[in-house]
């Protein structure tokens, strides 16, 4: 019998729920499950906990685990009633409904730097504040029955509570508090004026938890700990140095890196969040990212290693073939009725090579803004860590460097966010003052070609003012 710890985080992400179990003290991962989720943009919670009940009776991938934490794909709007039954299926950081209150709430209270005073952050669709905003202007009767509101990861550690007598309260914590727009990071307390403006009274929130607070224990007496957005998760299962840059491509597509102090970005392109360590997480985030890349390959009917093999076939530039990748409307810039636009097509650049290429180009391009917005405020940027489903990309990984102009490490294959929950379970089980040192191993990294792809660079800018006036 082994006498090893166990520790298990959970990531409760758009497209899948994934648990990973480590060794408490090393961080080796030992076991991991999946299960997906339902696609959309609204998911009933209960599709959720489903997952994740198939995904925990997998290869009794619990067994033996002392402590668990949920890592959850943030800002999604969880309304419960007063018996604490699910008022609607949760709008997710996804859905872009919410994007015309989005723009008044930004008005009412004087603009952007109004709102990046508030709460380090200006208000777009993702955030829940505005989805609750629509749902007071648009579900009245909905509206009138919510009595709380909790975040995705909120609600799973809770249901897991549930399952015993362990459930006392809703709980969250800073990471994902810090995604809602009705919470600072910068002063550790919610902002309940603002949930008020934005949905015209104030409904219980969660109690934030410390870093190391446990949300309570199962009837079994695991330890279930606070819990984190998915990227705070992500930023905690991966051991940072001082320069590094984290580049997750999954469902979305985000540039974070922790930092010492609130990041005050009017742009709206960098939001103030905090971490899971009592530190703050500087965060650009895109609605598209690697399902940029599975559309293309559907659309070109290859599957996506084929597309990895055409893509780096295909000319830095793909021949003067730009695909603004707004598949999904897009959060970072803030367009959400956008749609994709091919641009630059001609018959002589009308290859599939070029086209994988344009897709791969197009997906990261939206992402070294984000990597420059940190390096325009003032963050050094030495060398960016790729994780995310589509890390496991050749073609993104060998044309990321010349876009990103750092160098690209690619961390051994695991899902992050998860271990980072289980990090965080591991360090409230321990009760030490610090998290326990989980050691990163590198998988393989990509340095800065010698080839200048800044042009590429230049000239999705000047597409995205081009057609969008941005
Ligand atoms: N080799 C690959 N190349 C490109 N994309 C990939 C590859 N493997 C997985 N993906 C994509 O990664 C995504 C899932 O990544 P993941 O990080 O789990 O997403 P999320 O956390 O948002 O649910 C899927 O859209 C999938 O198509
Ligand atoms: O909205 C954000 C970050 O602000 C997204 O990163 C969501 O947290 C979803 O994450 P993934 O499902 O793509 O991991």
């Amino acid at each position: 019998m082994s006498d090893r710890t166990l520790v298990a985080g959970v990531d409760s992400s758009t497209q899948s729920t994934k648990i990973v179990v480590c060794d408490a003290e090393t961080g080796e991962v030992v076991r991991t499950t999946r299960a997906p989720h339902p696609d959309g943009t609204e998911v009933h919670p209960d599709r959720w906990w489903e997952a994740y009940t198939a995904a925990s009776q997998q290869d009794g991938v619990l067994d033996g685990v002392e402590a668990i934490a949920v890592g959850g794909q943030q800002h999604g709007m969880v309304a419960l009633d007063e018996d604490d039954e699910v008022v609607r299926d949760a709008l997710l950081w996804n859905d872009t409904r919410s994007a015309d209150a989005a723009a008044d709430l930004t008005a009412e209270l004087g603009g952007v730097g109004a709102w990046v005073d508030a709460v380090g952050l200006v208000p777009v669709a993702s955030f829940t504040v505005t989805k609750l905003r629509w749902l007071a202007e648009h579900e009245p009767e909905n509206a009138a029955r919510v009595a709380r509101v909790v975040l995705p990861h909120d609600w799973l550690t809770g249901r897991i509570l549930q399952q015993g007598n362990g459930f006392e309260r809703w709980t969250t914590d800073r990471g994902d508090a810090s995604g809602t727009g009705y919470w600072s990071a910068a002063t550790d307390g919610y902002r309940t004026d603002l949930l008020e403006r934005a949905f015209g009274r104030v409904v219980e929130l969660p109690e934030v938890l410390a870093p190391t607070a446990a949300a309570g224990r199962t009837a079994d007496g695991v330890l279930v700990a606070a819990g984190t957005g998915d990227n705070m998760g992500a930023a905690l299962g991966l051991t940072l140095e001082p320069g590094d840059v984290v580049v997750s491509l999954g469902t979305s597509g985000t540039v974070f890196t922790p930092h010492d102090k609130a990041i005050r970005d009017e742009s709206g392109a960098i939001a103030g969040f905090a971490d899971a360590t009592g530190n703050h997480l500087p965060l650009m985030c895109t609605l598209n990212a690697a399902r940029v890349l599975s559309a293309t390959a559907s659309m070109m009917g290859v599957d996506l290693a084929t597309l990895d093999r055409l893509a780096l076939e295909g000319p830095v530039g793909a021949g003067g073939l730009s695909l603004l990748p707004y598949l999904d409307g897009e959060r970072t810039p803030d367009l959400p009725h956008a749609t994709g636009t091919l641009s630059g097509l001609t018959r002589s650049n009308a290859t599939p090579e070029n086209l994988a290429r344009a897709a791969v180009e197009g997906m990261l391009c939206n992402l070294v803004a984000g990597v420059d917005a940190l390096r325009d405020n003032g963050v050094r940027v030495e060398r960016v860590l790729l994780i995310g489903g589509a890390a496991a990309s050749r073609a993104v990984r060998e044309i990321a460097p010349g876009l990103f102009r750092a160098p690209v490490v690619v961390p051994t294959p695991a899902e992050y966010v998860g271990v980072g929950a289980a990090r965080q379970a591991a360090w409230a089980l321990s009760g030490a003052s610090d998290a326990p040192s989980w050691s990163l191993t590198l998988d393989s990294e990509y340095a800065v070609p010698e080839q200048d792809c800044s042009d590429v660079v230049a000239r999705y800018g000047a597409l995205l003012h081009t057609v969008h006036g941005r």
